[in-house]
């Protein structure tokens, strides 16, 4: 780490990707004395009708692909080449779908400094040798930099568009903090995310943003199967009500320095479910699996171009863990959105599954006579 000025790199340059790497590329521009003007954005290379998709960004400075019609800032500069993109960065933020990021950080060990400080905008989990982890932890772990999360209400395509949203951004001082002026603090953080359009709060509870928004995508498909079978509004409010207390016990069980007033107070909460309930591309899928009948796979697939539902896998990570635990039981939804999504149970299953009250018993004295 130097002095500031800090150089970034956003790693991952899918719709939410680009639309953070945006965002930063605004600030660096606005704030030279914090930070570099040039935004570096790894982008995975694909051909895009015969063109390089870093080539169109550079040069028609649109992410065609993944964030159509939005116009990027000149600063912000599409590298194919993950270790040339993350040179001599002090900041970096990673942004792309989860079940990529094992290899990308496999790729990274070894060249990027202890002394770099990262922000992860993933939601998910990594499940593996060492149990369930948040994806700050594994980075933090397998890279030994610190990293905090970013997480919020934000369906990326109204960020892009700047319509105004909040959001909340986690990270606690490492134990060899630099100072201010020589290291990253909530003070840079809040530069490097804060738009007029994109209200930021920077707060330490790294694992309670990042629960919430790993879990919420997997109540989101839950939400879009009741809706897909056309139940309602109420039937979409049972199961936002029913997934959060799941989130909130997951994370006071599994990550007890999780703040439970996280989810109620901060956008990375209950704000998140509700957008993500109400339109994210999580809903969407598992509302188009209920009604043309097809996997969750062939759905992402036909509708999301390239994009990625991440509830899908995050399903399967909570599964796992809650297996070896053997505490599936406790957790009824999550457990039905697994046996939905892998093992085609059927979604009008899901009241019954959920159903956390005593059968009711009909005493003999009171039967009708
Ligand atoms: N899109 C949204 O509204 C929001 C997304 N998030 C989270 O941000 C993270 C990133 O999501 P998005 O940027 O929306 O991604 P996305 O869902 O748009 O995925 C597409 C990206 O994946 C990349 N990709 C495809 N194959 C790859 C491979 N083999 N290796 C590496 N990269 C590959 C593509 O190049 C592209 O950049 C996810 O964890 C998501 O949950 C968080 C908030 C909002
Ligand atoms: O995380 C999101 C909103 O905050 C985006 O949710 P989807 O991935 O379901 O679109």
């Amino acid at each position: 780490m130097h002095r500031q000025p800090f150089k970034v790199t956003v790693i991952g340059s899918g719709n939410w990707g680009t639309t953070i790497a945006k965002v930063v590329a605004e600030n660096t521009v606005q704030n030279p004395h914090l930070f570099n003007k040039d935004v570096n954005m790894w982008v995975f290379e694909e051909m895009i009708d015969g063109e390089k998709l870093t080539e169109i960004i550079n040069t028609r400075h649109q992410n065609v692909k993944y964030l159509p019609g939005i116009d990027l800032p000149h600063n912000l500069i599409a590298n194919p080449s993950l270790l040339d993109s993350v040179e001599g960065a002090d900041i970096l933020v990673f942004n792309v779908p989860h079940q990529f990021l094992p290899k990308i950080v496999l790729q990274l060990k070894g060249h990027v400094s202890n002394q770099v400080r990262a922000i992860s905008c993933l939601k998910g989990f990594e499940v593996g040798a060492k149990g369930v982890q948040l994806l700050s932890s594994y980075i933090k772990d397998e890279l030994d930099i610190q990293c905090g999360a970013l997480s919020g209400a934000n369906l990326a395509p109204e960020v892009a568009k700047e319509h105004w949203s909040e959001t909340t951004v986690a990270y606690q001082l490492p134990s060899d903090f630099k100072g201010e002026g020589f290291d990253v603090d909530h003070k840079v953080l809040k530069m490097l995310f804060h738009r007029p359009y994109f209200h930021v709060n920077v707060i330490d509870d790294v694992a309670g943003i990042s629960i919430a928004g790993a879990l919420k995508n997997v109540v989101a498909l839950a939400c879009g199967f009741v809706e897909g079978l056309g139940w309602g509004n109420n039937a979409a409010a049972a199961i936002q009500r029913v997934g959060l207390g799941e989130i909130i016990k997951f994370g006071q069980m599994f990550f007890p320095e999780s703040r439970v007033e996280t989810y109620y107070q901060e956008s990375a909460g209950v704000a998140d479910l509700i957008t993500t309930c109400s339109g994210g591309r999580n809903v969407k899928v598992a509302k188009y699996m209920s009604k043309n009948h097809v996997d969750a796979f062939q759905a992402e697939k036909e509708l999301l171009n390239g994009q990625s539902a991440q509830g899908v896998i995050t399903c399967k990570e909570v599964h796992e863990w809650l297996s070896t635990c053997e505490l599936t039981e406790d957790f009824p939804l999550f457990e039905a959105v697994y046996q939905i999504v892998y093992n085609n149970m059927p979604m009008e299953q899901i009241p019954e599954m959920i159903d956390e009250l005593e059968p009711f018993e009909v005493e003999e004295d009171d039967e009708p006579q």
